[in-house]
């Protein structure tokens, strides 16, 4: 335990000529949590991270990765971090081990170790009989989990899983989903970008919305929710012509309306919302024949937070899972990344 934060994000911007690539970006993701970067496509995600491993130089701010200092103490940062890519950057022509050798060599680790180490990674994301095996003829999911395999070889403390479930089928979508819980379990601080609401909604403690370059909220996934509305429709038995006032003065309400017997209420936090409607219905001696509450859903909120006023939202990203971010953040892999600069280890750019 460093006792720092696992990530400390203060003013963080990033500008690509005319491009506002990240607009002011503040964060604190603790140690030991299991932290979402929701966002549409171009919200500025990829950018948050290459800054993170030294593949690109920021604009202004500051961003500590346990109280390393992301350029000054790049080294540091570097060995810190472990990062899943979404794309598949890695040297094709060499059997998947000596690939993890190599890059354990990269981050001094001895040869002695390297190769047991490399071993202990395929088996933990259960591609080790493949072991000597090109990374081009791996399946896709085969190919996730080495990617995973890949950030996990030098022990590091904080995992990044850049959309580490796009394009995969359920089953490895739930197996890869147990593996970074485990991962997470065993205190690996993970910081996961996703399209899919539900990944986030499931894994992650606290999710922070980025849109724009800019974070519109950090929260818990409950926390989110109850920010939406829900709606609590009730089918009544006998209703009088006219109903009586209800709910007056909850300011929680936000419409209630009636269609012959079905009564809907729009309210935030909906589950305690519907006692109060019973018991008045009850006073008022109408009867209830069913009642039902419809919870909103993380990715309403998440459209509705990141809806622009050309009507352009994030709903239609949610599941794509696609993009064209490139990097691993290191140079122990041959494939060059798509970084616009590089921030060499002496602070300095490539
Ligand atoms: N190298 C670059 N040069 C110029 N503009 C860039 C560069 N990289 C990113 N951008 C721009 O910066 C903004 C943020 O892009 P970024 O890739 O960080 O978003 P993202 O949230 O990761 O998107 P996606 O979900 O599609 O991966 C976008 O407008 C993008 O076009």
């Amino acid at each position: 335990m460093s006792g720092q934060p696992a990530l400390d994000i203060e003013n963080l911007r990033k500008e690509y000529d005319d491009v506002t690539a990240l607009d002011g970006v503040s964060l604190t993701v603790p140690e030991g949590s299991f932290f979402g970067l929701l966002g549409p496509n171009g919200a500025g995600k990829t950018t948050f991270i290459n800054i993170l491993v030294g593949l690109v130089r920021k604009s202004g701010g500051t961003a500590r990765v346990f109280g390393h200092d992301v350029e000054a103490d790049y080294q540091q940062t570097r060995n810190a971090i472990g990062l899943a890519p979404q794309e598949f950057n890695v040297d094709r022509f060499f059997p998947i081990r000596e690939v993890l050798e190599h890059k354990a060599g990269y981050h001094g680790i001895p040869a002695s170790e390297a190769k047991a180490r490399a071993d202990e990674v395929l088996k933990q994301v259960g591609i080790y009989d493949k072991r000597d095996t090109r990374f081009d003829w791996l399946s896709g999911g085969m190919k996730r989990r080495f990617l995973l395999a890949r950030a996990l070889i030098t022990d590091p403390d904080l995992l990044i899983l850049d959309e580490p479930t796009a394009g995969v089928d359920v089953q490895l979508r739930r197996d890869l989903w147990e593996l970074v819980t485990d991962l997470n379990d065993q205190g690996k601080t993970i910081l996961l970008t996703t399209h899919y609401i539900e990944e986030a909604e499931r894994l992650c403690d606290e999710v922070a919305i980025l849109d724009s370059g800019q974070v519109r909220a950090v929260a818990t996934p409950d926390e989110l929710k109850d920010r939406g509305t829900d709606q609590i429709v009730v089918e009544l038995r006998e209703p009088p012509a006219t109903l009586p006032d209800l709910l007056a003065g909850d300011d929680r309400v936000e419409a209630i309306d009636r269609d012959g017997h079905q009564l809907t209420v729009t309210a935030r936090n909906g589950g305690l919302v519907a006692p109060q409607l019973v018991r008045e219905l009850d006073r008022e001696g109408i009867e209830i024949v069913d009642l039902e509450i419809t919870r909103t859903s993380l990715e309403e909120v998440f459209v509705e937070m990141t809806r622009h006023d050309d009507g352009d939202t994030a709903a239609g990203d949610a599941g794509d899972g696609d993009s064209d971010a490139d990097a691993d953040g290191d140079d122990s892999d041959t494939d060059s990344p798509r970084a616009e600069q590089q921030v060499a280890p002496d602070g300095g750019q490539r």
